[in-house]
């Protein structure tokens, strides 16, 4: 795992190392981290690094900055370099005559810019880092627009300019890029707004010991494969977690399919099912343990609800009896919707280990959404006292503790109808097993995003498909746990 830490927080911390070491030391560093990848991007697209054309959009700060002297480095490797200001009186004085030095080429009008942009083989965006405000202003973003255009790929220098550092929400304009290189420590963009980022190089320049605890944890196969419950010689079908599942009705059967052969596909003990939709689940999963009702059901060691229950009266019942079981609960869909409709059910959730798993729109049911999603999963988290889970491209997960991570997907191919019940089937499974509810959610979203890759394997996948290729990414985890 990793963490992620906040502009603020690394600005925080820069001010001691800055303060410590010579003047510009700092920024050279990251500048040389810069080039790096800049030369193995040329390397690795053209065939070599000698003559070929690299544009640095620079902008007023210390990003423009190191941009420069990034360029400084890529000159004295031979590197054909043209920076183009954007703000010609505020470029940095220092990388800015280090490049001149070593004769790089510097304009200034927006026209010849977009020239040199069209001929380059690469560009390096340095138009704005942490200290951004909103999305490009309409010379960067022409710039960047040409780049687009003419498909040069896009360096990022610390973040893709115009995305916001804290929340990677992207401003009306903003940069695309193929990879970025960040310093010190990732920043919220670099998760939230992954695909926007690119691959990212984190360049040490030694702030380490300045970090405050990481506010975000990212998780890594390794994390996830090392808790994956698996059975031990001792243990029986009940002893590692039985998980009772209530949803899906007669109309909505699929749901109940879904996120019971999920569950029993996650671990190993016994799923049972309570609901309306008995008959299809067990003609799908004759494993299943099928009753009509949750009062038929038999022990478990948590249940799933809400997938398909229905809004009304039966299933606020249902949510209330599984609510007053006592045990950990994965609340999802309907349940959501019901737990926002009726303060007496989010009273009896407050302080339980229950872990909710809305999207967007769910989600503004229970508590305010902005654009802030890790800020407002936390606050939601704190104030239902319910761990939360947040679903989209990138998903946030937060306990009522403060406990924070986030998950980018690696690709789209969750986007489709049924991923969520078969989500909610595995987190209730490791529930069952015993994993705490941060933990739940973190390994449940992180399989089955996984799931949905090696189930597309670049061509959609339907919800059945990323449940049966749930398996494949359970194993390739624990693979590289070992
Ligand atoms: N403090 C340090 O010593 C280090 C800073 N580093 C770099 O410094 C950056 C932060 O530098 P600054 O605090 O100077 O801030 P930035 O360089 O991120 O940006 C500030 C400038 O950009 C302009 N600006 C803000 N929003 C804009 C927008 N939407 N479009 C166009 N221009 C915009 C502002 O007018 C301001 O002049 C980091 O992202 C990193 O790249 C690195 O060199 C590492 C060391
Ligand atoms: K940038």
């Amino acid at each position: 795992m990793y963490g992620v830490w906040t502009p603020e927080q690394v600005r925080a911390a820069e001010e001691p190392v800055l303060a410590r070491t010579p003047e510009g030391a700092l920024m050279r560093r990251a500048a040389r981290g810069v080039a790096q990848v800049a030369l193995a991007e040329l390397a690795r697209r053209t065939g070599g690094v000698t003559g070929r054309r690299v544009v640095v959009l620079t902008g007023a700060g210390n990003n423009g900055g190191d941009g420069l002297w990034a360029g400084y480095e890529l000159r004295r490797r031979g590197v054909a370099v043209t920076a183009v200001l954007l703000s010609p009186d505020r470029a940095h004085p220092a990388g800015l005559a280090a490049l001149r030095k070593q004769k790089g080429r510097v304009v200034t009008a927006v026209e010849h810019g977009v020239a040199a942009v069209d001929r380059a083989d690469l560009v390096l965006d340095a138009i704005v880092g942490t200290g951004a405000s909103g999305g490009l202003r309409p010379e960067a973003a022409t710039l960047a627009d040409a780049a687009a255009t003419a498909g040069v790929p896009v360096v990022a220098v610390d973040i893709p300019s115009g995305v916001d550092p804290l929340t990677g929400v992207p401003g009306e304009r903003s940069v695309h890029a193929a990879a970025t290189v960040t310093f010190g420590a990732r920043k919220p963009v670099h998760v939230l707004a992954a695909p926007r980022c690119g691959p990212v190089t984190l360049v040490d320049i030694g702030l380490g010991p300045e970090l405050p605890p990481a506010p975000v944890t990212v998780l890594e196969a390794p994390d996830v494969g090392a808790r994956w419950p698996v059975p031990a010689p001792g243990d029986d079908k009940y002893t590692q977690g039985v998980v009772g599942v209530a949803a899906g009705s007669a109309t909505y059967p699929g749901a109940a399919v879904l996120a019971a052969g999920a569950a029993a596909l996650a671990t190993s003990g016994m799923v049972r099912y309570a609901g309306s939709a008995a008959d299809e689940v067990r003609a799908a999963w004759p494993e299943v343990v099928a009753t009509d009702t949750v009062g038929e059901a038999g022990r478990v060691q948590a249940w799933v609800v809400g997938p398909g229950l229905g809004t009304d009266d039966a299933g606020a019942q249902t949510l209330a009896d599984v609510l007053d079981a006592g045990l950990p609960v994965l609340a999802d869909a309907d349940a959501v919707t019901l737990l926002g409709q009726h303060a007496e059910l989010r009273e009896k959730a407050a302080g339980a280990p229950v872990l909710i798993t809305p999207h967007a729109g769910e989600f503004a049911r229970v508590a305010e959404l902005s654009d802030d999603r890790v800020g407002s999963t936390r606050r939601a988290a704190a104030d239902l006292g319910v761990t939360v889970l947040l679903k989209g491209n990138a998903t946030v997960v937060a306990a009522p503790d403060g406990r924070v991570l986030v998950h980018p997907a690696g690709s789209a191919w969750l986007a489709t109808a049924g991923t969520g019940d078969v989500l909610s089937g595995v987190a209730g499974a490791l529930l069952a097993a015993g994993l705490d509810p941060w933990w739940a959610a973190g390994c449940a979203a992180f399989v089955h995003a996984r799931a949905a890759e090696i189930g597309a394997d670049g061509a959609p996948v339907p919800a059945s498909g990323v449940q049966r290729a749930l398996p494949a990414a359970i194993r390739a985890v624990r693979e590289e746990a070992r």
